[in-house]
């Protein structure tokens, strides 16, 4: 093994070479980000020197979200350490996105093998691993493949960061989510405050449409998206748009990454202390009769800390929530069937 003298030799020899002909020498290095090499420790070493912050994972930070989701964490500077974690891609992936000059270390992680070292440590965890929609598919037939997958990445995270905050992306969210939930309950470690079914790509989607029907700036928009993410269970309450009014394909990859990072930065200010984040999310919740329910939440110190009750519906939306809530309970009761069976 390296020493760390020996390393900062080799990391002064090949600074002093920074000429464009030498980028072929400090890429080679670089490239060797993975976990177990020697640039690992001087990675660990900055971590530990440089500025406060997070240690954030992603799982499935190959895919068509998690790679411009890994780009734009690398990018928040609430994040001090970046893990990159997937089944295939990961070292390219790291080196790729290790290159940008911002402050987290970022750090690869490639297979089964690697996923404890991957998960260890971290304040928050997102995880977009699995099989996207193909044309014609509900995301419901995502079931059978990414149920398993969810499982496993959660038996990760129960073992190695149980206080962790999970941002879980991976469709059908309305079964992976209380699959998430039982798979930690298992473990003995459940809090429903730190599991949070991402729902932001509705929100930032309805706020979008609706600024342009209004001909607003999206950002001057708030859309309360309550229910579940999937068909009828996806319910904009559009009476309570703010400001208020009087009228009004294949799998998303960058508007997620987008909405994605969105609600892990408001995860990471609620952790940092911060007062008055407010998201909608797909959490366990008393606010219908259904145990998880989309709606506003809190984020503090310790996750979704206050669920906010639906505020008052117009008749339209009433009909749309009792529809909601039929699909959402069948899509629950799927996803703890798939554990307790
Ligand atoms: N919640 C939402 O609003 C929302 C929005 C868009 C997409 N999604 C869902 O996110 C998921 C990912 O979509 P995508 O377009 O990035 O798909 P993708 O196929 O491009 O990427 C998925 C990544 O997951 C990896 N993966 C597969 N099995 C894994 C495992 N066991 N461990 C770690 N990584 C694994 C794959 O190697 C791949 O790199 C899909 O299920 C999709 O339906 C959710
Ligand atoms: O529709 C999908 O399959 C992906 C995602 O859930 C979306 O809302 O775009």
């Amino acid at each position: 093994m390296e020493s760390s003298a020996e390393a900062t030799q080799r990391i002064a020899r090949i600074s002093a070479h920074l000429l464009p002909p030498n980028f072929q020498v400090l890429s080679f290095h670089l490239f060797s980000i993975m976990e177990g090499s020697s640039i690992l420790r001087r990675a660990d070493c900055r971590a530990k020197g440089g500025a406060p912050g997070f240690k954030v994972a992603i799982l499935g930070a190959a895919g068509g979200i998690g790679q411009p989701l890994a780009m734009l964490m690398k990018m928040n500077p609430l994040v001090s350490v970046l893990h990159l974690y997937d089944v295939v891609n990961a070292p390219g992936v790291t080196a790729d996105i290790s290159h940008m000059d911002t402050g987290a270390v970022v750090r690869g992680f490639l297979g089964q093998p690697q996923l404890e070292n991957a998960l260890t440590g971290m304040d928050l965890v997102i995880i977009p691993a699995g099989v996207p929609r193909k044309p014609g598919m509900t995301r419901d037939d995502l079931f059978n493949i990414n149920a398993g997958i969810v499982r496993t990445l959660c038996e990760g995270i129960a073992k190695c960061c149980p206080k962790a905050i999970v941002n879980l992306i991976s469709n059908p969210v309305n079964s992976t989510v209380p699959i998430a939930a039982e798979v930690f309950k298992k473990a003995g470690m459940y809090d429903p405050k730190r599991l949070l079914g991402v729902t932001t790509l509705d929100v930032v989607r309805a706020n979008t449409f609706v600024a342009e029907v209004l001909g607003l700036d999206p950002r001057q928009v708030d859309v309360p998206v309550v229910g579940g993410h999937a068909g009828v269970t996806i319910l904009p309450l559009l009476s309570q748009v703010k400001p208020p009014c009087k009228s009004w394909t294949g799998s998303a990859t960058l508007s997620m990454a987008y909405a994605a990072v969105k609600f892990a930065d408001a995860c990471l200010r609620g952790l940092r202390g911060d007062a008055g984040v407010v998201e909608c999310a797909f959490v366990a919740s008393e606010v219908t009769e259904l145990p998880f329910f989309a709606t506003k939440v809190r984020l503090g110190r310790n996750g979704a800390e206050e669920v906010y009750q639906l505020g008052p519906l117009n008749e339209y939306e009433r009909i749309g929530l009792e529809k909601a809530k039929k699909e959402l309970e069948a899509s629950i009761q799927k996803g703890v069937s798939f554990i307790r069976k």
